[in-house]
């Protein structure tokens, strides 16, 4: 599921002196990649199964647990344009298993996400004048927040999501960033920079826009590896998940590479129920504890389940539907994929 097919990454494993080790560790199912680290780079056997660590993380389904215990999530993000967008994020996050998923979206976008379902929360305050005091009455009763899918880049709502960034990073919120939340970041990095508790999920725009911010060059698209840590490096060893054929996971210390089968179906919302997915795993991941995780990073973890779970949605809706595939279909596999990864 994980591979380790950089040459550049072999490069560096070899001049490092520690070919054996990378060698050893390639062999396995799942592994991780430690490239360009100034530190000697070292097999990490604690991680190897790196799937195992996700299940780990699963909270039990007992009669003890009160409604909210097993995820509340905010999606901050749907404006005119885009509902589909902050729909598809929230939804996967209760198919994955939250309890409550709330959308803050602007007042248009309102009527007609909650249309889409009964079962989300829907806030139309993105476009009010006191927006983040209305999000931030919020922000104690959730767990994660997914900032932007379908937020649009108008100034008045990138200001009130950098509002809304400050509130949550006041409170230590774990936060996922997706779509139009980094555009935001593209252009005022220090928003995020050196917040841990983030998670960037840029597609291959996103990711060029960041990493020119950041960089101040262009990426280098040979050494896919490097890039995803030098960039996680620059903006404070935050978690970064390069979405692609292949994803990318990295802290600033190691990458992980999801390379989880698929399909060649890239219709639109794909990354949204990736973000979705995600804003639930890194509430489970994080009060999992170290000792479930073999003391890993949590965040790690979480962006590995939430890339696996979509690369496997993708996987069962085009076995079903072929090229007629939307994220709609990806939606309803959410559950036998989730059983299929994590449950048996
Ligand atoms: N149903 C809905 O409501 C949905 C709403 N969505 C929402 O839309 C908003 C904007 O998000 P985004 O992802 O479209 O914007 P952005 O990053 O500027 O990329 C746009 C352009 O980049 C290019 N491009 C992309 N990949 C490339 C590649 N590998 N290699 C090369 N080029 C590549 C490609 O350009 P093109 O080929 O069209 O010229 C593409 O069109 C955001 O709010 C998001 O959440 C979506 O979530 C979908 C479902
Ligand atoms: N070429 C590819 N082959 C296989 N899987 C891919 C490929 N490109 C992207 N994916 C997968 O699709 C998912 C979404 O990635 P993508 O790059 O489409 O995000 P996005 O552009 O943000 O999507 P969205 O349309 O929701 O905004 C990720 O899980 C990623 O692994
Ligand atoms: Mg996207």
């Amino acid at each position: 599921m994980v591979v380790c097919s950089s040459m550049a990454a072999w490069a560096a494993a070899a001049s490092a002196g520690v070919l054996a080790a990378f060698l050893l560790f390639c062999l396995q199912e799942a592994v991780l990649e430690r490239p360009f680290s100034l530190r000697p780079t070292r097999p990490a056997k604690d991680m190897d199964n790196i799937f195992q660590l996700v299940r780990n993380v699963i909270p039990p389904l007992t009669s003890k647990k009160h409604k909210g215990q097993d995820g509340k999530i905010g999606i901050i993000g749907g404006c005119k344009e885009y509902t589909g967008a902050p729909y598809f994020a929230a939804i996967t996050a209760l198919k994955v298993g939250a309890d409550l998923s709330h959308v803050f979206c602007t007042k248009d976008a309102a009527t007609v996400i909650k249309s889409y379902s009964p079962e989300l929360i829907v806030h139309p305050v993105l476009d009010h004048p006191n927006a983040v005091s209305e999000v931030d009455k919020w922000l104690p009763r959730l767990h994660t927040l997914v900032i932007g899918p379908g937020m649009g880049r108008e100034d008045a709502i990138l200001d009130n999501a950098k509002g809304i960034i400050e509130k949550a990073k006041s409170k230590g919120l774990p936060i996922v960033i997706d779509a139009d939340g980094l555009w935001l970041i593209a252009q005022q990095p220090a928003i995020i920079q050196g917040y841990q508790r983030a998670v960037l999920t840029p597609n291959f725009m996103e990711f060029s826009r960041l990493y020119e911010a950041l960089l101040s060059e262009p990426v280098e698209t040979s050494d896919q590896h490097g890039s995803v840590l030098r960039l996680s490096q620059a903006m404070g060893n935050i978690t970064i998940i390069q979405k692609g054929e292949r994803d990318l996971i990295s802290d600033g210390d190691k990458v992980l590479v999801c390379s989880h089968e698929g399909s060649s179906r890239r219709c639109g919302g794909q990354g949204d129920l990736l973000a979705g997915s995600l804003g639930v795993l890194l509430h489970w991941a994080l009060l999992a504890g170290h000792e479930k995780i073999n003391a890993q990073n949590p965040f790690l973890v979480a962006a590995f389940g939430a890339c696996s779970l979509t690369r496997q949605c993708n996987h069962q809706a085009f076995q079903k539907c072929g090229r007629s595939m939307t994220t709609s279909d990806m939606i309803s596999e959410v559950g036998t994929a989730f059983n299929k990864l994590f449950e048996t």
